[in-house]
């Protein structure tokens, strides 16, 4: 089991590590872990992720999930944001995402645009901002480019940085996919190198690798790939994403796994709400006891 970085240990300036210590030790299990419910996907994949369970289209029923799972933060648009959020008064943290893009053209030139700033965020109360970076897409120069200014606003601001570092492009499909092991490992890295303060990585799969490239050939376990992902992090904390729909007792190895490699915690939407209600707040309970073992020291 990999220790757990402390906020003291990230580099972090006093309004960024203020913010952060309000959503890992005010909110949630106080712990040091982190538990956030993302809800960009009506961006993101349309509505359809809403069929399972109709009433998870109603952005107030997910700000209400997010305050009865006790939940650390809720991840979500500027539109949503700006007419939502407030229902409940900021109870729960606002993570804003300030880019995203639909799924309706293809991601071989993939980048997502922004649709609001840092400045947005401070006005609306938020304790981080989010931003989608896809490595190694063609248009990677142009997103490294659009990064550098959302970086420099949140620093100049004391806002953290998480950054949702997803593998994208033909290069990636060419190099073993956006879940391989490489690709989740190489991503995590660039977001330390330009600056995030947290990570958000797709939990690696070391069977889709495919030994390309050769460095990556040989036997990894899960547990080895997610250790070597949160180490390739340092001193950025890192958060596992959910994906889509998957058994319980998939997602919860994935989140023992997740923590026992160090990670600070997970970011799980569609598994939360693509069910009804009292199934998706058992399914959040048995996250929390997860997350309860991992302390922070
Ligand atoms: O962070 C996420 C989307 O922004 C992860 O969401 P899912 O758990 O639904 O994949």
């Amino acid at each position: 089991m990999s220790a757990r970085l402390r906020l003291s240990s990230c580099g972090l300036s006093a309004g960024k590590r203020a913010r952060l210590h309000r959503i890992l030790y005010k909110h949630g299990l106080g712990n040091g872990t982190a538990l956030f419910l993302p809800y960009d996907q009506g961006l993101e994949h349309g509505p359809r992720d809403f069929f399972a369970d109709p009433v998870a289209g109603d952005p107030r029923y997910i700000v209400r999930l997010a305050l009865e799972g006790g939940f650390n933060g809720i991840a979500i648009q500027i539109g949503l944001a700006e007419k939502f959020y407030w229902d409940y008064a900021g109870e729960v943290p606002l993570i804003l995402k300030l880019n995203g893009k639909t799924d309706i053209p293809s991601d071989a030139r993939a980048l997502s645009p922004l649709h609001a700033s840092v400045e947005d965020a401070v006005r609306l109360g938020a304790d981080a901002v989010g931003y989608t970076l896809y490595v190694g897409s063609p248009a990677q120069e142009d997103d490294f480019a659009q990064y550098r200014v959302v970086r420099q606003e949140a620093q100049r601001l004391g806002m953290p940085l998480i950054v949702w570092a997803y593998p994208r492009g033909e290069a990636i499909e060419h190099k073993g996919g956006k879940d391989s092991f490489y690709a989740v490992h190489y991503a995590a890295r660039v977001a330390s190198e330009l600056g995030a303060d947290v990570v958000k990585v797709n939990f690696p799969h070391p069977e889709k690798h495919t030994a390309v490239p050769a460095d990556y050939a040989g036997e990894f376990s899960s547990q080895d790939a997610i250790d070597a992902v949160v180490r390739a992090a340092n001193r950025t904390m890192v958060l596992v994403s959910g994906g889509s729909r998957a058994s319980d007792e998939v997602m919860f190895e994935k989140a023992h796994e997740s923590m026992s490699a160090g990670a600070t915690g997970l970011i799980f939407g569609r598994n939360v709400w693509q069910r009804d209600h009292e199934e998706s707040l058992k399914f959040v309970d048995r996250l929390r006891q997860i997350l309860a073992k991992y302390p922070t020291p």
